[in-house]
């Protein structure tokens, strides 16, 4: 096919995916689902994996300008948030009723919206003592080598838990008995829910990592697992700082990038996508 003729197609399937896939619609970039662009030659390499330049460049910069505003982020007004944003998950209809979750286990020195609150909650549900409460699944991050890959594994203590090299709590692979933890990737039951780490984000669910392409991966893993289980998709859901949900035209999003469907801050939730209109 002529490269001029190619090119149109493509902005047709694009065209055609912002308007009618369900979950990508809300988001008025350039963020098609990796799938449905990667074909044998179409787009070029370089191009489907997101990584111009000018791209990297700008998420560098706007990594760094998070970073600083993160630094001069007052204690109290970090532990204000803190508390607000917990609060809001945990009073909010849908993680009440939901029955399994990914999340991260926050990390001080990453200045990241603090989790503690949410996983003591979880645990202590999912504790034999407290039998008559729902039992909730809850899968935590546990990077397994730097070519980003990251597993969630099941935790049913915080005892779990133990420092990695960069000082961020995750859980070993084996269990007290030697057994291994179950993957959320080899359950066989779903989980519907998401709490999402990241250092920045906007009202359209485009959100930005640290730059190791760990969540990205596996977002796009568990999506390709439950569509092809066809379960529900978990919800996506980032906890912010004021200070690093930005400006519209900030964050450049490639096809690998993975909207988020809200946000949650202090100022209350955000719902973005469809599905988070519709269930938040
Ligand atoms: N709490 C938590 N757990 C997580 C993540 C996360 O973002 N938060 N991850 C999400 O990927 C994975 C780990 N990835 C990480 C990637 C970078 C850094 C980090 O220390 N970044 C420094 C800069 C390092 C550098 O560039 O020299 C930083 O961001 O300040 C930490 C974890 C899995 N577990
Ligand atoms: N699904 C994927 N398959 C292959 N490479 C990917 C995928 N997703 C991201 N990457 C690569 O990972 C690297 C980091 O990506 P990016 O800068 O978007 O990460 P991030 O969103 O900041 O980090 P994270 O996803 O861990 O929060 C890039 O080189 C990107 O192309």
């Amino acid at each position: 096919m002529r490269a001029d003729r190619r090119g149109v197609l493509l902005k047709k399937v694009v065209s055609f995916l912002m308007t009618h896939h369900p979950r990508h619609a809300f988001l008025p970039s350039s963020a098609v689902p990796f799938r449905f662009v990667a074909g044998a030659s179409d787009p070029p390499a370089a191009v489907a994996m997101g990584e111009a330049a000018g791209v990297l460049q700008k998420k560098r910069a706007l990594r760094s300008q998070i970073r600083r505003a993160l630094k001069v982020f007052s204690p109290a007004q970090r532990e204000q948030e803190d508390v607000a944003i917990q609060h809001l998950v945990l009073n909010s209809p849908w993680f009440k009723s939901s029955k399994g979750l990914c999340a991260y286990i926050s990390c001080e020195a990453l200045r990241e919206v603090d989790t503690s609150k949410i996983v003591a909650e979880v645990l202590k549900n999912s504790d034999a003592e407290h039998g008559m409460k729902v039992k909730k699944m809850l899968y935590v991050p546990r990077v397994e080598d730097k070519n980003s890959h990251m597993r969630m594994l099941r935790i049913s203590n915080i005892e779990d838990l133990v420092a990695n090299s960069m000082d961020i709590l995750e859980p070993s692979p084996v269990d007290a008995d030697q057994n291994e933890r179950a993957d959320v990737i080899l359950a066989t039951q779903p989980v519907d829910l998401f709490l999402l780490p990241g250092l920045a984000f906007d009202r359209h669910g485009r959100r930005l990592g640290r730059g190791g392409g760990y969540y990205d991966v596996f977002l796009r893993k568990y999506e390709e697992l439950a569509n092809q289980q066809k379960w529900k998709q978990p919800l996506r859901v980032a906890l912010a700082y004021s200070v690093q949900i930005v400006d519209d035209d900030l964050i450049p999003m490639t096809v690998t990038d993975v909207p988020v469907d809200a946000v949650v801050s202090a100022d209350g939730v955000i719902p973005i996508s469809p599905a988070a209109l519709e269930r938040m």
